[in-house]
């Protein structure tokens, strides 16, 4: 999948501005940015929702309109249909896509409960984070290529997000494109090969590893008082410890950390 120079803009206000990126086959990649950062424009984009001002993408060689039959697609404001059961909301949705009433209604069944939901609940009564995972769900019962997941953890306590992180591991591991947008960066931590910070343009790229390195020369000290934070780099560290007045302590940087840095 590639992107080149998107810009997208509503009105005077530019949400994306000449982004650029390639996914290869079978990655994941993780998009981060501060809220507005135009992470869910660049995700409609891809799904076809929205058309770039200026520039394009294509995903396997065609616009996202033609190949949003091979993407499953969970949108940041997505809400299930809540007078369906689970097992009908999943169903509906696998018939839609590709497959035959009992067929559909099979897999729906199979994925629920892997997914600990009971098929026969009806939506409404699901909590927020089971809504969430009759989405998910709804998103790859079709089998998909690739995956198009806007903050799908939002709202799930630890467990259920765990539940999923496993579930998309899995998923990556039977060769499926994966990108997700996310504010956890424990999140794209654990499961991306690649992220990209966005604010309107890609700040930066990279494995997560490869980050880290990028910015292992800097160190976080901390007031440990006031809680301010300084990124030193190791050359200059031993001069700013002695100099120090204040009671600190000395770590190197997260990526929750790189991403505090390159968007304060
Ligand atoms: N439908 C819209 N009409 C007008 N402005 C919009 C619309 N959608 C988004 N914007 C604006 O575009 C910019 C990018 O928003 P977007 O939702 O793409 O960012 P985001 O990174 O997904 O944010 P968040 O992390 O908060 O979900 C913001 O300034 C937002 O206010």
């Amino acid at each position: 999948m590639d992107a080149r120079d998107v810009w997208k803009s509503y009105g005077k206000n530019v949400a994306n501005q000449g982004v650029s990126f390639n996914i290869d086959e079978g990655e994941f990649v993780a998009f981060l940015g501060p809220n507005g950062g135009g992470k869910t424009t660049l995700m409609r984009q891809i799904y076809g929702e929205l058309y770039p001002d200026r520039g394009e993408i294509r995903i396997m060689g065609e616009r996202p309109q033609k190949a949003l039959r091979f993407m499953g697609v969970v949108p940041q404001e997505g809400r299930p249909l809540d007078s369906l059961t689970a097992e009908e909301h999943v169903t509906l949705l696998g018939m839609l896509k590709r497959f035959s009433r009992q067929e559909a209604r099979a897999k729906a069944r199979e994925l629920l409960e892997l997914m600990g939901i009971d098929p026969k609940a009806r939506v409404d009564n699901l909590s927020g984070g089971n809504k969430r995972k009759v989405l998910i769900i709804s998103a790859i019962i079709s089998d998909p290529k690739i995956l198009v997941l806007d903050e799908p953890t939002v709202g799930l306590d630890p467990e259920a997000r765990r539940e999923v992180w496993n579930y998309l591991v899995e998923m990556k591991k039977e060769g499926k494109t994966i990108i997700l947008t996310t504010h956890y960066l424990e999140e794209a931590e654990t499961l991306s090969d690649r992220v990209y910070f966005l604010n309107k343009k890609i700040l930066l790229e990279g494995k997560v590893s490869e980050i880290k390195q990028k910015f292992s020369e800097y160190y976080v000290v901390t007031n440990v008082d006031s809680g301010e934070k300084y990124y030193v780099k190791r050359e200059e560290l031993m001069e700013f410890l002695g100099k120090a007045n204040f009671r600190f302590e000395v770590k190197l940087s997260s990526l929750e950390e790189i991403f505090m840095r390159l968007f304060q």
